[in-house]
């Protein structure tokens, strides 16, 4: 069975000394659950600080965007491998938020996770249609185009550390979560799409996060759903004690 994992998406929150303040009372509150995978992604200025405080209790910590080489004259970007060194061991790409605001396409998103790859990270991939293209019937379409970007040129044994994140732009940031019903029937459509084009054992293995207004009162009905298999939180994981008692909705 697919282990639950749930990731704090702290988006442009929290500098590097409240991060840290935030990662020691939460590794305290969740030191007894372990049968949940836990990460946190903080600001890039905060991942060194975070990943240390949070050596050897098993949350992981992730960056939120990286840029798709190693380095270069790309001012204001940050790399991989620098991820990496800092102490990340994942990172999410393709974020409504980076498509939107800073107009990172598929085809960017493709090569960010061919560089994640390259540095040893672990992607949180993430996809999700627009209120407009779900009102349009367009909502398995948009899905499908982002996960072939996500996943082109990807091996079996990459597909193996990623992690999928399915977050409706309609819901993030807004309060208006997905039901329950409409998180199972968009994560379910992505498990099959994966069934298809990488075989059953890659999409009964992968791990599905639904994101999008996931709070301490509704995470557990949507986490109950069969092919939920984890949350991605934004706003709800700034709190170190709503954060765990999401996380411990997963169980
Ligand atoms: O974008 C999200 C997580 O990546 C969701 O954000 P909210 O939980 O604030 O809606």
């Amino acid at each position: 069975m697919r282990t639950p994992l749930v990731a704090g998406n702290w988006k442009m929150f929290k500098g590097a000394a409240e991060a840290v303040a935030y990662a020691k009372v939460f590794r305290a509150l969740a030191k007894d659950l372990t049968t949940v995978e836990l990460v946190i992604a903080p600001p890039f200025t905060a991942v060194h600080g975070v990943a240390d405080a949070l050596r050897n209790s098993g949350i992981a910590t992730a960056g939120q965007d990286c840029h798709w080489e190693k380095d270069g004259a790309f001012t204001g970007a940050v790399s991989a491998p620098m991820l990496k060194e800092a102490g990340a061991e994942l990172v999410i790409l393709g974020h409504s938020e980076r498509r939107r605001v800073f107009g990172d396409t598929d085809a960017d998103v493709t090569r960010k996770i061919h560089a994640a790859y390259a540095a040893g990270l672990a992607p949180i991939a993430c996809v999700g249609e627009t209120l407009e293209e779900r009102e349009a019937s367009r909502t398995f379409e948009v899905l499908d185009t982002q996960l072939k970007a996500v996943i082109d040129g990807v091996s079996g044994e990459q597909f193996a550390q990623m992690v999928i994140a399915y977050e409706p732009v309609w819901a993030i940031g807004t309060g208006r979560n997905a039901t329950p019903e409409q998180a199972q029937e968009a994560h379910a459509h992505i498990r099959g799409r994966l069934r298809a084009w990488l075989g059953a054992d890659a999409a009964d293995k992968c791990q599905i996060l639904y994101g999008g207004s996931v709070k301490p009162d509704n995470a557990r009905a949507i986490l109950q759903q069969p092919d939920v298999d984890g949350a991605l939180v934004g706003g709800a994981s700034l709190d170190p004690h709503g954060f765990f008692t999401i996380a411990s909705a997963a169980r």
